[in-house]
């Protein structure tokens, strides 16, 4: 199989062009691929396939084979894939996924594509739709117990379920302890990737993440996304925030009158290779 590495701030996947490639038995193409050990190494694997009703069809699985319906850093590396191996020479671009069609903006440096802006659309708020276990209207600040401690959630959906916690800290957060908690508490029938936010100012903040179905990732772009949501839900940034993650640097743009979100980042090209499976 050929492939493709890339990476946007450090989220890193296997990149295959399924209008050329034939993949079976995918989930477990996606755990062997992405072990970085036995594997090639990444967060999981993206299949870029033809789509009828968009340019392309986005089809992401996270490490452990499960898939996801949506991945904002996984979005912008295809836009950047099919411009530079040159499968379209459209500079804006739609891109279909598994929650809606999303449309990108390609900004180009010497001819190739270095950064993208995705217009990730809105959020979801509504607790059935996100999906979490609640009576209420929406979950903003709601408390939850983990390991004998009390936190506080805003959970949100950018097409995938995102709880978002404050914290002090980000940087002594033990969260491959906690990440797991979170990940599988029982209100959260779809598991739920979780973002530890560190408020730096009003326009800046810091950002830990604990996905589902992949365990930390140096940047999660839905994630972003739901946290400068949640931000503003509560008061405490801008709508327009940069967000500092592991691995770089996301600038998240909450157009509230449209009720829509714009994240722009890099994409990035590791390298590229052939495994057998
Ligand atoms: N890293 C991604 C999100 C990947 C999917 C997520 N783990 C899920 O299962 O919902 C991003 O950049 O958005």
């Amino acid at each position: 199989m050929k492939f493709t590495k890339m990476q946007g701030c450090g989220n890193d996947y296997v990149y295959v062009d399924c209008t050329k490639e034939v993949i079976e038995h995918i989930p477990e193409t996606a755990v062997k691929v992405s072990d970085r050990h036995f594997g090639i190494g990444s967060d999981g694997l993206i299949l870029i396939k033809s789509s009828e009703t968009a340019d392309f069809f986005m089809d992401m699985y996270n490490n452990d084979g499960s898939r996801g319906k949506m991945c904002g850093n996984g979005i912008r590396c295809v836009a950047k894939y099919v411009y530079d191996y040159g499968l379209t020479n459209k500079e804006h671009l739609r891109i279909e996924t598994l929650s809606g069609i999303k449309e990108l903006d390609l900004i180009l440096q010497d001819g190739k594509v270095s950064q993208v802006t995705v217009n990730m659309g809105a959020p979801i708020l509504q607790p059935s739709l996100i999906p979490v276990v609640s009576d209420k209207d929406v979950l903003i600040k709601e408390p939850i117990t983990i390991d004998g401690q009390r936190y506080e959630i805003t959970c949100v959906s950018m097409g995938n379920p995102h709880a978002v916690v404050f914290v002090e800290d980000t940087s002594s957060l033990p969260i491959e302890v906690i990440g797991p908690k979170f990940e599988n508490h029982p209100i959260f029938p779809d598991r739920v990737n979780t973002e530890f936010i560190q408020i730096i100012d009003r326009t800046h903040i810091r950002m830990r993440v604990w996905e589902r179905g992949s365990g930390e990732t140096f940047a999660c772009g839905t994630g972003a996304c739901a946290s400068v949501v949640a931000c503003v839900l509560n008061g405490l940034t801008e709508p327009e925030v940069t967000v500092t993650l592991l691995g770089g640097d996301l600038s998240i743009r909450y157009d509230q009158k449209e009720n829509t979100i714009y994240m722009t980042g890099p994409a990035v090209k590791v390298y590229e290779g052939e495994i057998e499976l």
